[in-house]
């Protein structure tokens, strides 16, 4: 089950004739862990659909088909990446759970380590990272690689990456007046791996190569369901809560959240519009998951309507606890100096 070519692997599914596309077999969405909050399906539609284009233009999440936005690197098996992604080393992170919650290693420096719960990260190079992921066993720390591709990568993988279908792409940035793509990210993990629910300040689209990611994706609108880290904390964007172990005392606004979900399989594209709070399941039984991601900067706000969209306040926000945080140079002085604020005056 090791990290198949997906476009093989889906040929030996016995297909139906080459003449008419292969019928998709609607994974149950309940596949993956039992939720304690309702879920609807992301729309999954035809790259070329217009209603796609609408709903990624109003920054709603959809699932794209058929874009192959990213079929040059179908072949991107473990060995195939040996030989060719370069002597470069790679950002490894071990994790004692099943979760890996990111963390900001320029943050660190100011929080010691003890909210370092079992995670770590190492850099090592490729062929050390396909050795631990294929003697992984029961019992060991779970592993995730998540490296930006930069230009130290092997030739052919440059020619895979030229291969991708930027003409779409491009057009997608441009119609959207997005900014410019920042980073791609290869995401390499094993079955069962969690990245838990957090926002990202960029536009994404998040290209599946192989295995199957269960997707769960929630609107800017619920910021204050999720209780994320302080921003100065090094696990700034992260939520603090644990969907699978909710605590309704300390966040209690958690119970009223609704969740909007997709699994994603090779050759799917999920637009993860920028603020919208996601948590990644690599589903069981699907084998290594192998992902890339298409991260854009925000482009200019241009002119300021109100009422103000969600993801506004959220970015006020975060402009808002920098300047207070920095400003009082002492997170004690925090929650007092807000509440001093408003309490009373404007609630
Ligand atoms: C990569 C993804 C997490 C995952 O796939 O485990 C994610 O959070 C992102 O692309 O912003
Ligand atoms: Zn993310």
């Amino acid at each position: 089950n090791e990290n198949p070519t997906p476009m093989s692997a889906k040929s030996e599914r016995n297909e139906p004739a080459a003449s008419q596309p292969p019928k998709r077999i609607e994974p149950a969405l309940t596949a993956g862990r039992k939720r304690f909050f309702p879920t609807e399906a992301i729309p999954r539609l035809h790259y070329n659909d217009p209603k796609a284009n609408e709903l990624i233009s109003q920054e709603r999440p959809v699932v794209l088909t058929e874009s192959n936005l990213v079929t040059t690197a179908m072949g991107w098996s473990l060995d195939f990446l040996k030989i060719n992604l370069g002597e470069g080393y790679f950002s490894v992170y071990f994790s004692d759970t099943d979760k890996f919650r990111y963390f900001d290693e320029k943050k660190r420096k100011d929080f010691g380590d003890d909210f370092l719960v079992g995670l770590e990260r190492k850099d090592m190079k490729f062929p050390e990272f396909v050795e631990l992921i294929r003697n992984w066993k029961e019992g060991d720390k779970r592993i995730y690689l998540q490296q930006a591709l930069t230009d130290g990568v092997g030739k052919r993988i440059v020619i895979d990456f030229l291969g991708f279908n930027w003409n779409w792409i491009n057009d997608q940035q441009k119609r959207n007046n997005w900014g410019q793509l920042t980073s791609n990210l290869l995401f390499i993990g094993q079955e069962g791996n969690i990245t838990p629910v957090h926002y990202d300040e960029q536009q994404n689209f998040f290209a599946q190569i192989s295995g199957k990611k269960k997707c769960t994706l929630f609107p800017p609108e619920n910021f204050d369901s999720f209780y994320p880290y302080p921003v100065h904390h090094p696990h700034d964007r992260q939520s603090q809560v644990d969907l699978d172990n909710p605590d309704f005392e300390k966040f209690p606004k958690l119970s009223s959240i609704k969740g909007h979900e997709a699994i994603v399989e090779p050759g799917d594209v999920l637009y993860i519009p920028m603020y919208w709070w996601h948590e990644i399941e690599s589903l069981a039984d699907s084998g290594i998951a192998t992902s890339i991601n298409f991260w854009y900067k925000a482009g200019p706000t241009g002119k300021i309507e109100y009422p103000l969209k969600a993801h506004q306040k959220v970015a006020m926000m975060r402009n808002i606890e920098k300047m207070i945080t920095e400003a009082l140079n002492n997170y004690e002085e925090v929650t007092p100096f807000m509440q001093s604020m408003v309490l009373g005056r404007y609630s």
